[in-house]
């Protein structure tokens, strides 16, 4: 699914008028009915819906709502805003339909506002602004949002909070957003919604499709993404009936040291249930049995050191490396990265400690080998890249970083970002918050590298590698709860993930 900017939202509503043969009247009336009835699947006759209407077409929007739900018997009381005396085509229409209805609960504000109290029964319909907003809210605008947030109503926003800029909201001031329980985007969700910094203001959000041209949203140019079921289904290679574990890859794991073995192991297992034909495991002498009799699938190279990586491995027999869960920083280990990293010709993912190290080296950063991926938390990332204020910007310069290597950052959390070297940011829509648990990244590591092992392109295996860690995260919080579940739960739910994934249709 593509995420256009709320300028290219706009310019998809005048192409769907303009193409399609629809007044925009009509597709304003379109998204009114679907609102409603988001609405009325939500809220029974009981609430009292109090509709702020703003002097765009989000007002429009609104005030069509408003008199579909009124019609319905619901008890609404309306509000427009028309501070500056001009008002768009469309919301005038509504007013006039309104008008029109029957309905007389209407009082236009132009300049004193007499705020109505705002029960907890009360559901506020918030159709301020939409996708037209060009700068963050001030003066009596600003008031009648903190008015309405401070309220203990119910707040349903159409199209976007009112106050929310669809993609950077840097200079934003949150207490100047609407902060709803339910967004209701019109065709396609904005890139805002996707940053953990505004969950709170956004809500739930749901897409209610109103028809905007498929024939533009194809055309029109955009770098962000969510990754969709379908795609990630028609990504998985086939398994023919002669299949033999030579044709499935061999991958070679570089993880563990003293007191953090569980981390090899993690991966480990996580490698073998995602379909790799064979894995060798390098690690310290203390993690050996360890790892043969948790893992006896996989095979184990002792590195010379007793505690630690001290010794770059030969890759001849490998497809791909992964290097990172568990690994330490010690100053030998430091070495036998840079190493292992400068002589590397196969696929290679760096993750956790390898990121850590790079990132108290950052002079070393460009002896990391073009598209090699990266999969860092927000903390390891932002110890390479610097602090950031907000999510817009950290991902702005996780883009520059991905550039300037030529490689492929998967930024994990919710809404993980897989960012191409090229810029392109596809966000997984899998996952939940129980997989923030320890060995969480790990586990991930090992899907990646059994799908690199196997012939996956490198963006294939962020991509699908991420999908399926997180279906594997949702079942395994269906079966423990998002509390009780750890990252040994997500890796044991691999192969269900795998099943569940072949079966989408
Ligand atoms: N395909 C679709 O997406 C459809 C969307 N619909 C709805 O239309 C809105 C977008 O409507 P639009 O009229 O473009 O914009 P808004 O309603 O969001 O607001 C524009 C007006 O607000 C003023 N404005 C903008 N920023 C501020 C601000 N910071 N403070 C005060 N006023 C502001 C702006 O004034 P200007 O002087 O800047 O022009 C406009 O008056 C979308 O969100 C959907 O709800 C269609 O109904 C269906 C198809
Ligand atoms: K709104």
């Amino acid at each position: 699914m593509k995420i256009l900017s709320c300028t290219q939202q706009k310019e998809a509503d005048a192409y769907t008028i303009a193409h399609e043969s629809i007044l925009s009247i009509n597709l304003m009336e379109k998204a009114a009915g679907l609102l409603a009835q988001a609405i009325s699947e939500r809220y029974d006759k009981s609430h009292r819906l109090v509709v702020f209407a703003g002097p765009g077409n989000n007002g429009g929007d609104a005030l069509a709502v408003a008199r579909i739900l009124f019609l319905k018997n619901y008890p609404v009381e309306v509000y427009l805003f028309n501070v500056k005396g001009t008002l768009s085509e469309e919301c005038l229409t509504n007013i006039q339909r309104l008008k029109e209805s029957g309905f007389a609960n209407y009082t236009e504000v132009s300049n004193q506002f007499d705020p109505p109290h705002l029960g907890s029964h009360d559901v506020v319909i918030d159709g301020l602004f939409g996708s037209g907003l060009q700068k963050p809210l001030s003066g009596g605008f600003a008031a009648v949002v903190q008015y309405i947030n401070a309220s203990p109503a119910q707040v349903v926003s159409i199209d976007i909070p009112s106050g929310l800029m669809g993609e950077d909201n840097t200079h934003n001031i949150r207490q100047n957003i609407i902060k709803a329980d339910l967004t209701l985007s019109i065709q396609m969700p904005k890139l805002s919604f996707l940053f953990a910094e505004n969950a709170d203001v956004v809500g739930e959000w749901q897409l209610l499709d109103i028809g905007i041209s498929r024939e533009f949203i194809e055309s029109a140019k955009t770098n962000y993404y969510i990754t969709e079921a379908s795609e990630m289904r028609a990504l998985i290679k086939p398994r023919k009936k002669f299949a033999h574990k030579g044709m499935f890859g061999h991958g070679l794991l570089i993880a563990g040291s003293y007191g953090m073995g569980g981390a090899a192991l993690l991966a480990s297992r996580a490698c073998l249930r995602s379909g790799i034909g064979l894995l060798t495991v390098h690690t310290p002498v203390c993690n050996h049995d360890l790892l043969q009799s948790n893992v006896p699938e996989a095979m184990v190279q002792d590195d010379v050191h007793d505690r630690c990586f001290a010794e770059a491995a030969d890759l001849d027999n490998f497809q791909a490396v992964a290097i990172g869960p568990g690994l330490g920083q010690e100053e030998i280990t430091v070495q036998a990265l840079f190493d292992q990293v400068s002589n590397c010709y196969i696929p290679l993912v760096l993750d956790a400690d390898a990121l850590n190290i790079f990132s108290s080296y950052r002079n070393y950063l460009t002896r990391i080998p073009r598209h090699s991926i990266l999969t860092p938390h927000i903390k390891e990332l932002e110890r390479i890249i610097g602090r950031c204020s907000n999510s817009y910007e950290r991902l702005s310069k996780a883009k520059e970083l991905a550039a300037h290597l030529q490689c492929y950052i998967v930024l994990k959390g919710a809404w993980t970002a897989v960012i191409t070297p090229d810029g392109v940011t596809y966000f997984n829509p899998t996952g939940n918050p129980g997989m923030a648990t320890a060995g969480s990244g790990d586990v991930l590591t090992g899907v990646i590298l059994s799908l690199l092992s196997q012939g996956y392109t490198h963006e294939e295996a962020c991509r699908l590698g991420v999908y399926v860690h997180g279906l594997a995260g949702d079942i395994a919080c269906q079966q423990k709860g998002v509390i009780g579940m750890t990252s040994g739960d997500i890796a044991d739910a691999l192969p269900a993930a795998w099943k569940q994934l072949m079966e989408t249709k």
